[in-house]
Formats: C-alpha cells, structure tokens, sequence
C-alpha cells in the first residue's frame, strides 16, 4: 500500500526521468573515462567495441589498430576497458616497472573462483593467495632444481629422434608426446610412453571443460559476480561447474599421492625415485610450514600439464615450419653442429655454450611465431594509474599483443621473416651470414623477445621450456634433414585460433642425414631408456 502510494504520488513523467537518469549517467561516466584513456576504436554505448572485434586472429585485427591509434591503445568490451599494447618497452614500463599495479588478472569468476575456488596460480588475482603459490614453484624449478630435469629431457629428446626415424610421418604427435612426457615426469616423476595413457586424456577433458567456461556471454556470473552466491539448489549451472571442480582436485590429489607413495616404498625399500616438482614441494612441505589444504597444494604440480605441454610442443611445430620454409638455417644449425659436435654423438646440455647459433634459433622460434599470441592469461590493474597523459583506471584488462611486439620491425627489420642470426653477437654474426639484416632498436627483456610474458607474472617454466626446446632442437637438426614436399606451397600464416596458437598441420619431409647418424641415434637410445627407467610410465 505504502509503495503504491510513493509510485503514484509522484507524476510517470519523474519516474520516467528517473529511469533514464540512471543510463544517461552511466554513459556520462564511461564517455568521461573513455575521452581521457590511451585512445582507441570507437567504442558504442553500453556495448563497446564488441561488434568491431573480429572472430578470428584478434592480433591481426589488433596490430593493424596499434597503426592507426599507436603502440598502446584501448578497447571496450561492453563497459569494460581492455588497454592492448605493441611495443615492448611500453610493455615493459608498465607490466614490469610498474608491476606492483598491473601484476592480477581480470575476473574469471566461472573459471577461477567457481571451478577452480582459487587454486589455480594462473588465474588467481594478484595478492598472497597468489604469491604463496608462486614462490612454491619458484621453489621447485631454480637453477639447481633444473638442473636434476635435464637427464630426463635429453633422455626423451633421444627417445624423439629415434620415434622420429621410425615414423617421421608422425611428428606433430612425437612431438606432443615428448613435452607431455616431460612435462609429467617434472611435475610427478612419471612419464607418459603413448598419447593413448588415461591421464592424458583425463587432462585434456579437465582442460576443454575450463575452456569452455571462458566464453564471453557464457555466463551471466561473469557480468553479476553476485549471482556466485545463489544457492546450489537454485542454481543448476553452478552445481554442475562445481561437480566438475571436485572431479578435478579429485584428480590432482591422486596425483599427489602417487608421489607420496613413491617416497614412503623408497624410504622402506630404499629405492631411487626420481626428483620431480611434487617431490621437492613434498619434502619441502615435511620441514615448514605451507599454508594450503590438500587440495589446493595438488593444483601446484598439476598446473604444469595445462601451462606447460601445448605451448612447448606448438613451439616446436613452429620450429618445423620455419626450418621448411627458411632452409638456409637449417643449413648454418648443420654447419655449427658438424663442426662443434661431429657425428659421433648428438649434441648435450653440455654442449650449449659453443651452440650460439643453436641457442638464437631457439629464440627466434619463440619471437616469429610467440604461441601465446596474446600475451597468455591477460594482466589486470589494482590501482590508477597514469601513462604519458592517459589515464588508466584500475580494474582495466591490459593485453601485451606478443604478436605485434615480437614482430615490430622498430625492433626486427624484416620481421616475418625467420632469421636466428639477429640474435647472435655480431662477431658471431659475421661468421653465419654474409649479407645480415640491420639491427633494430634493443629490445628491453633479456631474452630479447616477450613470449614468456612480463614482470611478476612471467611465466614461470620459461627456463624449463628453453631447455627442452634446445635439447629436442639440437638433436633433431643434429639428426635429420626437415625439408619441404616438392609442389606443397607453405603457408607461415596459417595457425590454428584460440588463446595459445601452432601451425595448422602441414607435412614435410623428414629423413635422417646419413646411417652413421641413425646407428648414433640407435646406440644413445639405450642410455636414454635407462634414464628413463626409473620414470614409470602411467599407464593407458
Ligand atoms: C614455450 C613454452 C611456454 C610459453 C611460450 C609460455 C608462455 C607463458 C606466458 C606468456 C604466460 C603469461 C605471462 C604473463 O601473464 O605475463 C605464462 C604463464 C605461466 N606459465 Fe608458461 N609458457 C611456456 C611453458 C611453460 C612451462 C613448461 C610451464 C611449467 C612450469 C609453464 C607454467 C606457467 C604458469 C604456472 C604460468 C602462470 C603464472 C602466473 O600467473 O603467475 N609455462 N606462460
């Protein structure tokens, strides 16, 4: 009665009003933020950016914007604002100088907090939630720790070229294998003999399922975080996401626990088991304190499969791609390698200080062609902040388009096309190439290219995956000729879609470079299997 008495006491006219009072100052508010951020497309009310944005390789779209509105520009996504940024010392004067503000990441509530509750490191905001985690793997993969990995990943570099004589029509998927089985002996201290093993398809339906969370307008959670709190009872969808997030941590704690039993029968026994991330955070965990459930400790080693397997086997691919179409590099790699290792024995970690050529090729694999080609897991902002004039307000999603900073030709003339020699020294340079392309301006990260991402969010396996790269590549060009079909036209464009990218398949030819070589490969595959011995496979 008394609500029916205010609604008529006033004229429709005020109601009316009222009710466009409240868009009109929204838009008021956006248009104000809008007219004083880096600038950008421009965006529609209430809906942004949305219907500019393409459907597929948003890079592309995104670096050709980065021409018209400079190296950091914004977008809208609906009323959100996402600042993209294609210069790599813009990048590194915000997301690492300034990393204490642009070190979290955008809300994923539907992923991260409903699935995951928090567990996992990749998507957890910023904060000591995400910092205990951090320092946990840190822990597990310094110097020293990468130092007890290499065995096994020379050990399964050799099993790769051997698999590659036998099948070398197969190598897309020798190649997942290889970084599967190193991801997993890492992390559990067992390895993975064949695609076809439970746990690998377990992992890939645990990882499809997060995937398809993250559909924009999927959920509306996503734009009323609120709606998280409705009961399970009243909220068919969220009971059925988290099911699936006790299926996983399920899953992840098993995995622990494999690991537990492994240590309790060497201490019975006194059987040699090998060191793995699950096993250093084990031990670590029995001497101090480490403020995490079961559960949420298992998703540590767990996060290695999802972050680290696709991204280092699509790397490699894009290795095989490049060698076919730029054959004058697998040329110089065969010249370093003939004279610096011979052909009596493949290449060793040992080895890699005399492989410059070896070791810039690695690099620019990861420059050409960055998998993460958006820079990974977007960054977000946790305060305001101010860059040359623009204001950019926390809360704003902040993309490193590695596409457009990996190949900027400020810093890489001649960007597309697949030159390891820009990473040389130039007197090493002299020796590899005659006619080099000039110098770009310096890029600011060490390593000389973004695709490991910036500053407190890194990536953190950025030195487990260099490594594999180089053993797998240093092996297999010691080994094999990769060349191209005759009539087959390559395409160096032609990449899948989504958040991390590899070449569409393509075939080439792989033969090895003579019997000597193979009857190496034959007799360095029994060091390799005994290595690899004391790694049990999980099994199919
Ligand atoms: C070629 C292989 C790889 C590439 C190109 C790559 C790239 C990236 C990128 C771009 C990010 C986001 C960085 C940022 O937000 O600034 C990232 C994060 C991450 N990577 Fe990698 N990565 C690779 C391999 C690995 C491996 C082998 C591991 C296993 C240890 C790993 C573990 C992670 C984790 C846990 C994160 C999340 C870190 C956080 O949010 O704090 N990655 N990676």
């Amino acid at each position: 009665m008394a609500t029916e008495s205010l609604f008529t006491s006033f004229p429709a006219y005020v109601w009316l009003s009222l009710l466009l009072a409240v868009p009109a100052l929204t838009l008021l508010r956006d248009v104000w933020v809008w007219l004083r951020m880096p600038p950008g497309p421009t965006p529609l009310p209430f809906i942004g950016n949305k219907l500019q944005l393409p459907k597929t390789s948003p890079w592309l779209q995104f670096e050709q914007w980065s021409k018209t509105y400079g190296p950091i520009f914004t977008i809208w996504i609906g009323r959100k604002p996402t600042v993209i940024i294609s210069d790599p010392v813009i990048a590194a004067e915000l997301l690492e100088k300034r990393s204490t503000k642009y070190s979290s990441r955008p809300r994923m509530v539907a992923m991260g907090e409903i699935l995951w509750d928090g567990a996992s490191v990749l998507v957890q905001p910023y904060g000591k939630e995400w910092s205990t985690r951090r320092k946990l793997l840190h822990q597990a993969l310094t110097p020293k720790a990468l130092r007890l990995y290499k065995p096994v990943q020379t050990a399964e570099a050799s099993r790769l070229c051997c698999e590659l004589l036998h099948t070398p029509a197969n190598w897309e998927k020798l190649l997942e294998r290889f970084t599967s089985s190193i991801v997993f002996s890492v992390a559990y201290g067992h390895r993975i003999d064949s695609l076809n093993a439970n746990i690998i398809h377990q992992r890939f339906k645990f990882m499809h399922y997060s995937a398809s969370l993250n559909v924009p307008g999927k959920y509306m959670v996503e734009s009323f975080p609120l709606l998280k709190h409705v009961p399970d009872i009243l909220a068919p969808w969220k009971a059925d996401i988290k099911a699936h997030g006790r299926e996983e941590a399920v899953a992840n704690m098993a995995l622990v626990d494999v690991v537990r039993s492994d240590l309790a029968r060497a201490k019975t026994h006194g059987d040699d088991i090998p060191d793995s991330l699950c096993k250093l955070l084990l031990e670590l965990r029995e001497k101090e304190h480490i403020p995490l459930s079961d559960r949420d400790f298992s998703f540590i080693p767990a996060s290695l499969f999802g972050a680290g397997s696709d991204t280092t086997a699509s790397t490699l691919c894009t290795a095989f791609l490049a060698l076919v179409t730029h054959p004058e590099t697998l040329r110089a790699a065969h010249e370093e390698l003939d004279t610096v290792i011979g052909s009596s024995r493949t290449p060793t970690f040992a080895d890699e200080i005399r492989l410059p050529y070896l070791r810039a090729l690695v690099k620019e694999v990861l420059r050409w062609r960055p998998v993460a080609v958006l820079g990974g897991t977007p960054h977000a902002s946790t305060e305001d902040d101010h860059y040359e004039g623009y204001y950019i307000p926390s809360g704003t999603t902040v993309l490193g388009n590695s596409w457009a900073i990996n190949l900027n030709e400020e810093y890489y003339p001649d960007p597309h096309r697949f030159y390891p020699a820009r990473f040389l020294a130039p007197a090493e340079k002299a020796e590899f190439e005659s006619k080099s392309t000039p110098n770009g301006k310096s890029h600011p990260a060490k390593a000389g290219h973004s695709s490991f991402g910036w500053g407190r969010r890194i990536c953190p396996g950025a030195d487990l995956a260099a490594n594999s790269l180089f053993i797998a590549l240093a092996k297999i060009l010691w080994a094999f000729h990769i060349q191209p079909l005759k009539g087959v036209a390559y395409d160096t464009f032609a990449y899948t879609e989504g958040f991390n990218i590899r070449p569409k398949t393509f075939k080439c030819e792989i033969k090895v470079r003579s019997e000597s070589h193979r009857e190496v490969l034959l007799r360095e595959l029994e060091g390799a299997e005994e290595v690899l011995e004391v790694f049990t496979p999980f099994q199919e």
